[in-house]
């Protein structure tokens, strides 16, 4: 079998390589005119190319985002999506090459972390990749969802025109997100496809607080009320909500039980703590129907990530990391309410860096995977110390599909 060479994807190999990732995901044929809406949200910036005899057979790509961490730092961080390789050329090893030149390109460039949306749990993990934050598939039963008299009232609610959107969506993102840890910010090459995919395809509603707009919502109806089932009403799919505060929020989720010929809500990835159900007279009008991983974090440059965010008041521990694939990141940390550094101390827990990005975010308690032996425990007094150091008063949420 000839082998394969891995590199930056250059001007004029977008539309190949935009074929193969297409295929590989099952996507439609491809034709000019796909590609020629296509291209613009395709640049060759930041991909890669595995070419065997000059013919792309794989590809990866990332956006440059900013990441948002425990105590509110955001940092530089890769966006990884557009991973494909082609169905003839598959476990020869091409990700493997094209994921070991591509974080080395993101250690390059100074970004500390890189994330992405895995279509199969089983591809990342032996790339350092690990999840870090969860989202859970909501339904609220209209007829059955009265808001409770203590729940917060929330602000008035707009709706607004598809051009006005895509002009206002984007700043309104940009001026109340990433406000909990998990959260990205949206760069320009992501508002490409969002602008007309995203905002373009639903309905937009905005809530205005005291201090003028702070969240919005984008939703559109599914299946409409017949003949047949009069009383069934159309679903309403929220695509996108995100809020400035806890006042918004419940301006945006008022408004979706109040709009009429619908019998429920359905809104995948919310955060696990989303407080709707804590605000209806009956909880149980809030169904959970799915719990789904989302962030998948790869902690790119480990001594930088852990002095970024912030920790809980406990006892120092020393953490030992183990990262085959970027080894300058193994090494003893030692993780204080003051902050994260180097040393030479014995290390209290030991763990790959798969691992360290499950509890990086918050989204788990470093004991829970002691438990499972993720985590290898030399003294079990640091356990408890790290469970208190690593918690988060938020669970982490990524909330923006890539
Ligand atoms: C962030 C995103 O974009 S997610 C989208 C990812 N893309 C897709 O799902 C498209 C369809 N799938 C594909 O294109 C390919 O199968 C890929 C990209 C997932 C994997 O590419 P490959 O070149 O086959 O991976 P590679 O040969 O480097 O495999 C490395 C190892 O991972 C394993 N592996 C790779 N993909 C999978 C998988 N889908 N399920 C289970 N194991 C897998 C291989 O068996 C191999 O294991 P080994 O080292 O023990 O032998």
């Amino acid at each position: 079998m000839t082998e394969f060479a891995v590199r930056p994807l250059a001007e004029g190999e977008q539309r190949p390589a935009f074929d193969v990732l297409s295929q590989s995901l099952h996507g439609p044929v491809s034709t000019d005119e796909r590609w020629a809406k296509r291209a613009e949200g395709f640049p060759a910036e930041r991909k890669f190319g595995a070419f065997e005899g000059g013919t792309v057979i794989g590809v990866t790509s990332s956006i440059a985002t900013e990441l948002a961490v425990p105590g509110g730092t955001t940092l530089p961080s890769a966006a990884v999506d557009g991973v494909g390789v082609r169905a003839d050329s598959t476990r020869r090893g091409v990700l493997t090459a094209l994921m070991a030149e591509q974080l080395a390109d993101c250690a390059a460039r100074g970004e500390v972390l890189a994330h992405l949306h895995a279509s199969e749990t089983t591809i990342y993990g032996r790339f350092g990749y690990a999840v870090a934050t969860r989202g859970k598939t909501l339904r609220i039963l209209k007829g059955r969802a009265r808001f409770r008299d203590d729940a917060p009232s929330g602000g008035r609610v707009r709706l607004v025109g598809t051009d006005a959107a895509k002009k206002l969506i984007p700043e309104l993102y940009e001026r109340i997100a990433p406000n909990s840890p998990g959260m990205m910010t949206r760069p320009p090459v992501w508002w490409n496809w969002a602008r007309d995919g995203l905002v373009g395809e639903n309905f937009v509603a905005v809530h205005t607080g005291p201090d003028g707009d702070d969240g919005f919502v984008l939703y559109h109806p599914q299946d409409r009320r017949s003949f047949e089932q009069p009383e069934a009403g159309a679903a309403l799919v929220v695509r996108d909500l995100h809020a400035a505060n806890t006042g918004a929020l419940a301006g945006l989720w008022r408004f979706l039980c109040r709009v009429d010929l619908v019998g429920e809500v359905r809104a995948p990835d919310r955060p696990l703590d989303d407080p709707i159900g804590l605000m209806l007279t009956d909880p149980r009008a809030c169904e959970v129907l799915g719990l789904e991983d989302s962030t998948w974090l790869r902690l790119v440059d480990v001594p930088v990530a852990l002095a970024a965010r912030t920790y809980r008041p406990a006892a120092p521990v020393v953490l030992e990391v183990t990262d085959p694939l970027l080894p300058a990141n193994s090494g003893r940390y030692r993780v204080a309410p003051e902050g994260a550094t180097r040393t030479e101390e014995p290390a209290g827990l030991a763990l790959g860096v798969d691992t360290l990005a499950m509890i990086y975010l918050g989204d788990r308690a470093p004991s829970r995977l002691a438990a499972l032996n993720r985590i290898e425990v030399r003294d079990p007094a640091a356990l408890p110390e790290a469970d208190a150091l690593f918690a988060t008063a938020t669970a982490p949420w990524c909330g923006t599909p890539f």
